[in-house]
């Protein structure tokens, strides 16, 4: 392909940092590339997700890749609704990063340390639900922001701690401001984090296949789309309290020999806003099916059917 592929981005630290080593990775394998930067509505709101909706951040990007002004688009593959978007082909899910949350607390505690009414800081309702499960006696504070401006909460004594994505921490340089990465036991992370979502426009065929044989890694898509579609069968939006984890997992066959497996563990909140965990495994080719299966056990368990914000 002789032509420079545009690739369109978010403008955050985050945005930009994920996009250079995804334009990096193209660069290697011999592609041409330039970074554009577009804002979104996302960006430029400070009011809760919760309120203004998922798809905030991803939509004006979408809309710039469908209308040819870009013709690669990188997304944090959690923020993007779960309905498919038909203009356009998820041509790859590149290696995961670790996928744990993470606890950045004053004075390097860990979350046991925290002393009954410490204040945690989150926007998400998920994280929010799981923190208060644990019983520790926490309080959860609504914050939004960027990263840096999260973890001057806490260095500025205003918060005891925040939680956030270890991913993004990671791909900032910063892993050094954690004090624990929180097990999923007790935090199961949002479905797809730490995944990006590298997308073309659907009859854009060569940049799909330059995307897919660069950058795509097989069990890193495997895991999110089952995460995604127990989300999807749940109807909840990335705001709502809903966690999930999938991990290839190595298996007996009958005859003995090895195979890999998806091992697909869920969280939901029940309309008491009581939480209910669940797990499965399954085919690492039926991801979805697991994931619509885990869904399914966890509406039988009592799961609140939800409609988030938007999607
Ligand atoms: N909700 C915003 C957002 N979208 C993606 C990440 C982090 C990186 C990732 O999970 O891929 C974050 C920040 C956070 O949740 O702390």
């Amino acid at each position: 392909m002789n032509r420079t592929l545009r690739i369109g981005t978010r403008g955050s630290a985050l945005a930009l940092a994920q996009t250079g080593h995804i334009a990096e990775a193209l660069e290697r394998a011999g592609a041409k590339v330039e970074i554009v930067t577009v804002s979104t509505p996302g960006d430029r709101s400070s009011a809760p997700i919760a309120e203004i909706g998922i798809g905030v951040f991803t939509s004006a990007l979408r809309d710039a890749l469908a209308a040819g002004e870009v013709d690669v688009a990188v997304h944090s593959y959690k923020d993007l609704p779960t309905a498919p978007d038909p203009r356009l082909s998820l041509a790859a899910v590149p290696l995961r990063e670790d996928p744990r949350d993470a606890l950045v607390a004053r004075d390097g505690l860990v979350l046991g340390e925290l002393p009954v009414g410490s204040t945690v800081g989150t926007g998400s309702p998920r994280r929010a639900a799981q923190l208060e499960a644990l019983g520790l006696g926490l309080t959860v504070v609504p914050l939004r922001g960027n990263v840096d401006t999260r973890l001057r909460k806490v260095t500025d004594g205003v918060l005891d701690a925040v939680v956030l994505a270890r991913a993004g921490l990671a791909r900032l340089g910063r892993l050094d401001a954690i004090t624990e990465s929180l097990d999923p036991l007790q935090m199961l992370p949002a479905p797809a984090q730490g995944a990006l979502a590298v997308e073309c426009r659907v009859d854009d065929v060569d940049t799909e296949h330059l995307l897919a044989s660069t950058l795509d890694d097989q069990a890193s898509r495997a895991a999110v789309t089952a995460e995604r579609a127990m989300l999807a069968a749940l109807e909840a939006g990335c705001s709502a309290p809903v966690g999930a984890l999938a991990d290839v997992v190595e298996d007996l066959d009958d005859d003995g020999s090895v195979v890999l497996r998806l091992s697909l563990r869920g969280v939901a909140a029940t309309p008491q806003n009581d939480l209910l965990r669940a797990s499965a495994t399954g085919d690492l080719t039926a991801a979805e099916q697991l994931g619509r299966a885990l869904a399914a056990e966890l509406l039988d368990l009592g799961a609140a059917v939800l409609s988030g914000p938007e999607a």
